[in-house]
């Protein structure tokens, strides 16, 4: 349907005259006489943009575009000032008016005007639409589980989100504690400012201060311009320190000094800088026994565990599985085209007893792998990875065990089961008569 132009002026024949110029071109055209009645009518229907008056019976227009950018941020508003008004124009834009103009004087200014403040006005709709799905992506409901551990974890997360608490995440790897830290963000009042991570363990020292606090030019070799660090890009946003258990404990100190006053300096650099940023830490190792190992600082790990959360391993919340299992199937189905749909009893009784050190992370992998595998429409054990217990069992067992699997992956075809094993035909026949597979 084509956009919905709303033209408030009182006097008839201009008004009559612009709508019928404006419907030519293919705009739906709706009038007001009052701003009353504007109001009224955009309370009812949506309009992409307004064309209006500056002297109307019960108010001004230029004081008028206020009010609608207040409350119908993403309509335009294109104002008609009197000749010789020009300040009048500039006001409006200054209240948030896409653009003015003459009244009578610019007649054939006001298409072109109105198709780019249309194309404005679509760009931020789209923009918006795209920043929900973004929001919901990083959100709490995107934090599946049904476990009283994961419920407990995520109403503690929800309870701090709108704090501006620093928080510390604590879990196994793939545990999640990088998807609460984004869901955290996005519920708090930061959320249309940055988020930042980092993970600590990924840099030497050197470069890791040089991340997070920027540089000045001639700071270092190579530092040719200055550079920004991560803690100026996370103003006024979150900063998330993934793995902050592996922070040499000199950084371990400056950070501190930029939680308590907010200030610290580029490498390089004596100006003071200011940034206001909220901390979300995460780390799988045991913060407390790294502090009395005399590895992390004291002062740091008090002001970091004063609201703490546990991420619960996937082992102990196993209840969680069958509903993990099926949202990933959903995702790698799609994103593959496939049409596998369901888990086969057999296959989730397997996935519920495996070790799941990597955690969700394994597990979605493990989908994925199981995705790409399966060609009917329902995940069978054969695609999953073999995870034998190597402890106590004999190389010839896991041979036979090995060959078993692959050869129920190749639907029992010798030849591509050899060709996968790396091994010739006549061997794979002479191990099958071996371990009497068959
Ligand atoms: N509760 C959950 N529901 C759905 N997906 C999840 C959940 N928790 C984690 N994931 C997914 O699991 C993967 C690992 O999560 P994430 O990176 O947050 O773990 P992590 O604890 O930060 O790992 P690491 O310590 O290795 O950095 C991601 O792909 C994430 O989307």
């Amino acid at each position: 349907m084509n956009p919905a132009i709303l033209i408030i002026d009182d006097e008839v024949k201009l008004r009559g005259l612009l709508a019928r110029i404006l419907a030519l071109e293919g705009y739906v055209v709706k009038e007001a006489t009052t701003l009353k009645t504007a109001k009224e009518m955009l309370a009812k229907e949506p309009f992409a943009v307004l064309i209006c008056d500056v002297k109307l019976p019960d108010g001004n227009g230029v004081e008028f575009t206020s009010w609608l950018k207040k409350h119908f941020p993403a309509t335009e508003i294109i104002v008609l000032t009197a000749f010789g008004t020009i300040q009048d124009g500039i006001q409006a834009m200054k209240n948030g008016a896409f653009d003015y103009i003459t009244k009578g004087e610019d007649n054939n200014k006001i298409i072109p005007l109105l198709q780019r403040a249309i194309e404005k006005q679509q760009l931020q709709i789209k923009v918006k639409e795209l920043q929900d799905k973004i929001s919901a992506r990083y959100s709490f409901s995107s934090i599946l589980g049904n476990s009283q551990r994961i419920k407990f974890a995520i109403a503690a997360a929800q309870r701090v989100a709108i704090t501006e608490t620093t928080v510390l995440l604590t879990g196994e790897t793939g545990t999640g504690k990088e998807v609460f830290a984004q869901a955290i963000h996005a519920e708090s009042n930061r959320k249309d400012n940055s988020f930042v991570a980092i993970n600590c363990s990924a840099f030497s020292r050197e470069l890791l201060e040089n991340e997070l606090f920027g540089h000045k030019a001639g700071a270092f070799t190579g530092a040719l311009k200055d550079g920004k660090g991560l803690l100026e890009e996370a103003d006024k946003g979150t900063l998330f320190l993934d793995e902050i258990g592996e922070m040499a404990i000199d950084l371990q100190a400056k950070l501190l000094r930029v939680l308590e006053t907010g200030e610290f300096y580029r490498l390089g650099d004596n100006q003071v800088r200011k940034v206001n940023i909220r901390l979300i830490a995460a780390t799988n190792r045991d913060l407390q026994k790294e502090m009395e190992a005399g590895r992390f600082r004291e002062d740091l790990y008090y002001r970091l565990s004063v609201f703490q959360i546990e991420l619960p391993p996937l082992r102990d919340r196993t209840e969680d599985i069958p509903l993990l299992a099926n949202h990933f199937i959903q995702v790698f189905a799609a994103r593959m085209n496939k049409k596998v749909t369901f888990i086969s009893d057999a296959y989730l009784t397997r996935l519920c007893k495996m070790n799941w050190k990597g955690n969700i992370r394994e597990l979605k992998n493990c989908i994925e792998r199981s995705v790409i595998l399966t060609d009917g429409t329902e995940l069978e054990p054969s695609s999953l990875p073999s995870q034998p217990d190597a402890v106590g069992v004999d190389l010839a067992s896991m041979e036979k065990a090995h060959i078993q699997k692959v050869l129920e992956q190749c639907n029992h075809n010798k030849t591509e089961t050899a060709k996968l094993l790396g091994i010739g035909l006549t061997t794979l026949y002479r191990k099958m008569e071996e371990y009497q597979l068959h």
